[in-house]
């Protein structure tokens, strides 16, 4: 990213966020929010292809290019090596002012909003962004909140444990009352009140559906997530789209209501009926990445320009109707120009910069963001228990019938590979139970990306919550499922080594976890993460030293055995219930192939492994893995 947005004469303010004293009220001092010259630019990815391919197709045959003068006609394709996305916009929102930004599709608008709102990582940004006629810095986001489209929020918590879990890590310095009290004033604001104790709701991970808001609801209850910090700024990416005319109405005036306590709203819309559009206050008009109008008079404006809307037409509709046209008019760049003389000689002359108002916010210390996220954690694994039922009785099912099919080995030459191979299917199967927690991990990532996008905790903290709980699950998998058929199939009868067993299966699950849980938050996909994990999956049991003992795997690729964590697992597991261990040889005869354990463990090209060293190496990994 680069941003380089530029130092106004004006020093960058010291913010100082009110503490619990003014928690009480909305700010009262709104902000003014004004961006000058505004220009956006990518990195134009078809630059070198669209280059190359231009060249072949338009070059003449004695290797001179064409263009306009030649015979073809043809111009010469503009290779530009970025792309400008917006082309220097500017504009003012006073305080306590809603606005309306509008356009037709790709015009610009959610770039111009997460540029206003500081939430671009891409890119190149020039331009000014001054909070009452200054730049803040990185203080900005002290000022605003962003509420996405998408309303991400954790189905199992109720309304008012949501805004609870924003307080506690975005009001850092205020007391447990303190933030009780602003969570009841936004559950006012939001009007919500009566609905506090009310789970969110929605399809839970698993695919169990949860009752509990409606979409109009939850929309204000995402409102409210941003309201806690009593910003002076809202922005929101189409408030109402997806919600029926009703819903979108009482989002609508829950908006207008914190305008009048001098919240200033920023949001972006499509197409909103009538009663909607005249809720905003000023409507800035996004065409082509160039603004053609911000103001309240828009019909009038238009038309001066000769687009006039006609009686009972919705006024939104006419005005995305009449920007598509002058979008495609051969004037579109005189009314660009026209828009700009009037914003520099009237808007700007005429704008007044209102007080200097200062914010501080303290970041909460990471353990207190562990705790609070871990007591979230917690509350959902408990709320949400499909998932735990369904690993832990598959475990313990998949046990009894491991039981089943090996139960009562003993040391006799027949049941060496009975043991072998428990022992393996062992490892093999907690290697592949976190397969059935995708979308559990999905939905977590979701939620993760959406809070992280808002930054209200790092992602360590986080990741070693989620974690912790996610142990309860594995340890629970892990000893039911090796417990059971340790018990049931009569491996190495002692306690020492059934615990170091236990261990060993233990970590090889955690693994195979987290490597799940890697994949899918890299991938983002079901699809992604299953064809991925299986395969990987696949190959780890391939090479694990059960099917082919490692010193017969071909020499080019039997290296890949180093590199396989469930090979480590199984070694370990097979040192600790052979190595020493005298074995039954048969008394007909017929040529005793392991009379020790230790023979089974030079078969399997495992002699050289102590229990300890083969486990350390599944720890190792598992450390040097798990900061993924
Ligand atoms: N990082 C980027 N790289 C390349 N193109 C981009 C990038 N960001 C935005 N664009 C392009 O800029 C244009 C404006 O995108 P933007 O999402 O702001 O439009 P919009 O007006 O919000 O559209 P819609 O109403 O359909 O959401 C689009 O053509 C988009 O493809």
């Amino acid at each position: 990213m680069n941003i380089e947005l530029e130092q106004p004469n004006n020093h960058s303010t010291d913010i100082e966020l009110g503490n619990s004293n003014n928690s009480n009220s909305n700010n009262g001092n709104g902000v003014q929010l004004s961006f000058r010259n505004i220009v956006y630019r990518v990195p134009n990815k078809l630059y070198g292809k669209e280059n190359s391919m231009w060249n072949k197709i338009f070059k003449s045959k004695d290797g001179q290019e064409e263009d306009e003068e030649t015979n073809t006609g043809k111009p010469k394709p503009p290779l530009e090596k970025e792309i400008t996305i917006l082309h220097g916009v500017s504009g003012v929102v006073e305080p306590g002012e809603i606005v309306a930004i509008m356009g037709p599709s790709g015009s610009g608008k959610s770039t111009l909003m997460d540029i206003l709102a500081k939430r671009k990582s891409t890119g190149t940004i020039t331009g000014q962004l001054l909070v009452n006629g200054r730049e803040v810095g990185d203080a900005y986001k002290n000022y605003c909140s962003y509420v996405t489209q998408e309303d991400i929020l954790l189905p199992t918590s109720t309304v008012e444990e949501t805004l609870r879990f924003y307080a506690d890590l975005r009001l850092s310095g205020f007391s447990g009352e303190e933030k009780d009290r602003r969570v009841a004033e936004v559950l006012q604001d939001i009007g919500l009140s009566a609905k506090a104790k009310s789970k969110v709701g929605g399809m839970l991970p698993g695919g169990i559906m949860l009752r509990g808001l409606s979409g109009g609801e939850k929309r204000r209850v995402s409102i409210g997530c941003g309201l806690v910090t009593n910003p002076n700024i809202i922005f929101l990416d189409e408030p109402t789209s997806g919600l029926d005319s009703v819903a979108a109405l009482v989002v609508m005036n829950t908006l207008t209501s914190l305008t009048k306590k001098g919240v200033t709203v920023i949001a972006s819309i499509h197409q909103p009926r009538t009663e909607i559009f005249s809720l905003f206050k000023k409507i800035m008009v996004v065409v082509k990445g160039r603004m053609i109008y911000a103001g309240t008079n828009i019909l009038d404006y238009f038309d001066g320009l000769g687009y006039s809307c006609p009686a009972h037409v919705n006024p939104a509709d006419f005005c995305l109707d009449s920007a598509v046209a002058i979008g495609e008019s051969s004037r579109y760049l005189e009314i660009c120009d026209k828009w700009l003389q009037h914003w520099e000689s009237e808007v700007i002359a005429n704008t007044t910069t209102p007080d200097h108002i200062t914010k501080k916010r303290k970041k909460p210390s990471f353990s207190y963001q562990f705790k609070i996220l871990l007591h979230r954690s917690y509350k959902d694994f408990w709320r949400n228990p499909g998932n735990f039922g369904a690993r832990s009785i598959t475990a313990v099912v998949v046990g009894l019938l491991f039981g089943a099919c090996f139960g009562g080995l003993t040391t006799s030459q027949n049941d060496i590979q009975k043991i072998i191979g428990v022992i393996f299917f062992l490892i093999s199967g907690l290697n592949l139970t976190p397969f059935t927690s995708i979308s559990l991990f999905l939905s977590g990532r979701a939620l993760f990306n959406a809070e992280r996008a808002a930054k209200i905790y790092h992602p360590f903290p986080y990741f070693i919550a989620m974690m912790l709980v996610e142990f309860i699950v594995v340890f629970v998998v892990a000893i039911a499922l090796g417990g059971i058929t340790y018990g049931i199939a009569n491996l190495r009868a002692d306690v020492g080594r059934f615990f170091f067993a236990m261990m060993v299966y233990l970590f090889v699950h955690i693994l195979s976890d987290l490597c799940i849980i890697w994949i899918t938050n890299t991938t983002g996909t079901s699809d992604h993460t299953f064809a991925i994990g299986s395969g990987l999956s696949v190959i780890y049991q391939l090479f694990a030293g059960f099917f082919v003992p490692v010193q017969q795997l071909p020499v080019s690729f039997g290296w890949l055995h180093y590199l396989n964590p469930l090979y480590y697992g199984f070694a370990s597991v097979m040192v600790n219930e052979f190595e020493d261990r005298e074995l039954i040889c048969p008394t007909d005869g017929t040529p005793c192939l392991f009379p020790n354990g230790n023979d089974v463990l030079k078969y399997y090209g495992l002699d050289h492994w102590t229990r300890g060293n083969a486990f350390g190496v599944v720890v190792m990994v598992l450390f040097t893995r798990s900061p993924d």
